[in-house]
């Protein structure tokens, strides 16, 4: 069974070790890979899904790309490496994390002076990103809990828990921190059409800690809204840039909008590991993915054939929606422009 102390992704007698999480909630299944090939792959069919946890399955990856190299110099071994990079790196484009944990492993990997030595500084970097994952999620999960209440109902969008990190969770640890300070508080999960990570993995991972969680469908939002059923919202990130626009599942807008419409606090929670400084909001690459998540659930067809379909993975909801951004330095609120480097300030 899946307790926040499991992790999601694990790097174990040099393999990585996935939980297998599209055949939750019924089964849980782990998926061992000896292949960086396998966890590109295991990344874009979302084997492994949500922005921190595929950052450390890419920095994974590089730790078996290294294992695989036959390189006996710096220079080949470093040229293998960034081949490995190139594919981990071509899996999905929105989630920032995946770039940043590549790009850590790379750095990293430039100052070994031997073939051996950078094999080794790969691995035990990647195994300490994986490590501060829980940390940082902890951290964020404490500065997240002081802005919940006892008898809060918060509502939360797609699954930003243990299943989307390395365990703990970004938006579900604020939750679960705001627990283990003695509050007492309700969750609403939405449906999370098209692929319905709100049902498969945060009501699963809800119900299995104990949470009092009930699932809405995503056109419920504004239902549960109007008639109080909900009195805040807490979400992850899978990008935010530094004028505090945050890019997160596809319906976030929507469920923002109605948060702002009935004067709701709508949080997001997501560790500096997400927040891309360089980035303009108008140049975030949103992912597009197969119409046929949309033409029918699993494997059931619910549309007629021959049409056109629209299925971001992705929207970007606007800095004037967001009542404050937490992460394991602090919480923003705004102007963003001017709170979020100084996130980074205090990170230093
Ligand atoms: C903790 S990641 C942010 C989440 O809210 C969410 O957008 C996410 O998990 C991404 O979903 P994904 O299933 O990887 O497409």
């Amino acid at each position: 069974m899946i307790d926040s102390s499991l992790r999601t992704v694990e790097w174990k007698n040099n393999k990585v070790i996935m939980i297998e999480q599209t055949k939750l909630p019924n089964e849980l299944i782990f998926v061992e890979y000896d292949d960086f090939n396998q966890v590109a792959n295991a990344i874009k069919t979302l084997i492994v899904r949500g922005a921190p946890a595929i950052g450390v399955s890419g920095a994974f990856g590089l730790g078996l790309a290294a294992l695989q190299s036959k390189a006996t110099t710096k220079e080949e071994i470093l040229s293998d490496l960034e081949k490995a990079r190139k594919i981990l790196f071509a899996t999905r484009p929105t989630a920032v994390n995946l770039g940043w944990g590549l790009e850590k492993i790379m750095n990293v990997a430039k100052t070994g002076e031997t073939a051996e030595q950078i094999r080794e500084l790969v691995i035990s970097t990647a195994k300490k990103m994986a490590d501060e994952d829980i940390e940082i999620n902890k951290a964020m999960g404490k500065n997240g809990s002081v802005l919940f209440d006892d008898n809060d109902t918060i509502m939360t969008h797609c699954n930003a828990g243990a299943l989307a990190t390395v365990a703990y969770g970004t938006a579900l640890g604020v939750i679960r921190a705001t627990r283990e300070s003695g509050k007492n508080v309700k969750v609403i999960a939405t449906e999370t059409r098209p692929i319905q990570q709100g049902s498969r993995l945060t009501a699963f991972e809800l119900k299995h800690d104990g949470f009092d969680v009930s699932l809405v469908p995503d056109t419920a939002v504004g239902y549960s809204m109007a008639n109080r059923l909900v009195n805040k919202v807490v979400v992850g990130a899978d990008r935010i840039v530094k004028t505090g626009h945050v890019f997160n599942k596809i319906g976030t807008y929507q469920v923002a909008t109605m948060a702002k419409q009935h004067g709701i606090p709508f949080y997001v929670a997501a560790p500096l590991s997400t927040i891309d400084l360089e980035t303009k909001a108008d140049d975030v690459i949103i992912e597009m993915r197969k119409g046929s998540e949309v033409t029918g659930i699993g494997e059931k067809k619910t549309a007629p054939d021959d049409i056109g379909v629209i299925n971001p993975a992705f929207d970007m909801t606007p800095p004037e929606l967001i009542s404050g951004i937490i992460t394991e330095k602090g919480v923003a609120t705004a102007p963003y422009e001017e709170s979020i480097p100084k996130l980074f300030q205090a990170n230093n």
